[in-house]
């Protein structure tokens, strides 16, 4: 009970989402008490409605947050729905970080994306790639708003953190995929969408599977679970280590798996693991998008994290998943 009083009431926002329901099992597994974390599904608290989100706080006085809550999806969602993408995500950051600081949060995981860096930055892509190029317009909407979501957590440690005490930290992680996925037909990200492409492909005995642009792009793709952990070791990460490690003003840290594979090459690895054994062939005309986005994440190395597991083992954990939710 003493030991419970100490633990800090940590605010898992986006908690029913891929990656916060995994921060939530990482938390527990780590030993977090679960009565001391809070969550609120979107139906119960709209998180871009910002007295709904002041009052929560006011009530919750949560003394972490981790916002893995955003408007989220893959290329096509991206390129469709742009309005939705910038604006419920500004919001979203908005509300969340200045409700956090007035009601006394000390310490936030704001978590942002790769989208964040030009599309023809150099490979892999260090932190202080970012605001150096051109963004990627099939998602650039989405990567301004992330961008804002770093400098709102930067601003406010600048301005406030001397008289204040608070420490906002924020994670940019690569391509995700795992347990909890959206496996919608078009508005997912490329793994979700080839598991349910190749299971149908499957079932019906389809001769071909279709993939959308050219398959060249280069993507890496880092198993749910383990941007978890990051993200827990990034907010628990010693604050001398971290400055140590960052600046006011660049204070992101990249979350990668290390390596990157072509769309082609996880399309096999997926209909490997579903056990679809007809041709692949390629709709050209739905966007590549960026040529190749792999981040260097050697900075969270040199503090202590990597990540553990390889894509054959996730894309069998996650199309597990898959058939489980289709059960
Ligand atoms: N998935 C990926 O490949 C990547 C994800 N990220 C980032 O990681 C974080 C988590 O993403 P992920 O878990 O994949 O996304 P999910 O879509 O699985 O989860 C996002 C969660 O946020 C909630 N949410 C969205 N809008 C609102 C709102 N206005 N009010 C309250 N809740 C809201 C959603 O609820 P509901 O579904 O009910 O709307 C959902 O539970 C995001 O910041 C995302 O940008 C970064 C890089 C890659
Ligand atoms: C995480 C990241 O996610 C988005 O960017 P993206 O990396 O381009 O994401 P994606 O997973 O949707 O596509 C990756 C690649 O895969 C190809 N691809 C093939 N076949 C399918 C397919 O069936 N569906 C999808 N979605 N892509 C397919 C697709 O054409 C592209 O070349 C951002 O908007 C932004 O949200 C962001 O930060």
């Amino acid at each position: 009970m003493t030991m419970n009083n100490k633990m800090p009431k940590i605010y898992v926002a986006g908690h029913r989402g891929m990656v916060g329901s995994a921060i939530v099992r990482q938390l527990i597994a780590n030993g977090h008490d679960p009565a001391q974390i809070v969550g609120r599904t979107h139906a119960e608290l709209d998180l871009t409605d910002q007295a709904a989100v002041r009052a929560f706080f006011a009530t919750e006085k949560p003394d972490q947050v981790y916002l893995a809550a955003a408007k989220v999806g893959g290329i096509h969602a991206n390129n469709t729905y742009p309005a939705e993408f910038i604006y419920d995500n500004l919001m979203v950051q908005a509300n969340v970080i200045d409700a956090a600081f007035r009601n006394g949060v000390k310490k936030l995981l704001f978590l942002g994306s790769s989208c964040i860096y030009p599309k023809l930055a150099p490979q892999p892509m260090p932190e202080n790639a970012l605001l150096t190029g051109f963004l990627e317009p099939t998602n650039e909407p989405y990567a301004v708003a992330k961008i804002a979501g770093i400098k709102i957590c930067e601003s406010y440690n600048r301005q406030y953190q001397k008289d204040h005490g608070i420490d906002y930290r924020s994670v940019m992680p690569t391509n995700l995929y795992g347990p909890g996925d959206n496996y919608h037909p078009e508005n997912s990200h490329v793994i979700p969408a080839l598991i349910r492409r190749f299971h149908e492909a499957k079932i019906a005995q389809a001769p071909t599977v279709s993939i959308w642009g050219s398959g060249k792009p280069y993507r890496e793709f880092l198993f749910v679970d383990d941007m978890a952990s990051a993200s827990v070791h990034v907010m628990n990460l010693d604050k001398a280590i971290y400055d140590e490690h960052t600046s006011p003003m660049q204070s992101h840290i990249n979350v990668g798996y290390g390596s990157d594979i072509t769309i082609l090459e996880v399309a096999h690895a997926i209909g490997s693991v579903v056990g679809y054994s007809g041709e692949i062939v390629f709709d050209s005309t739905k966007p590549d998008g960026a040529p190749r986005k792999l981040i260097d994440s050697g900075l969270l190395k040199r503090l202590g994290w990597q990540a553990k597991i390889n894509i054959e083992t996730g894309l069998k954990l996650a199309y597990a998943d898959f058939l489980n939710q289709i059960r």
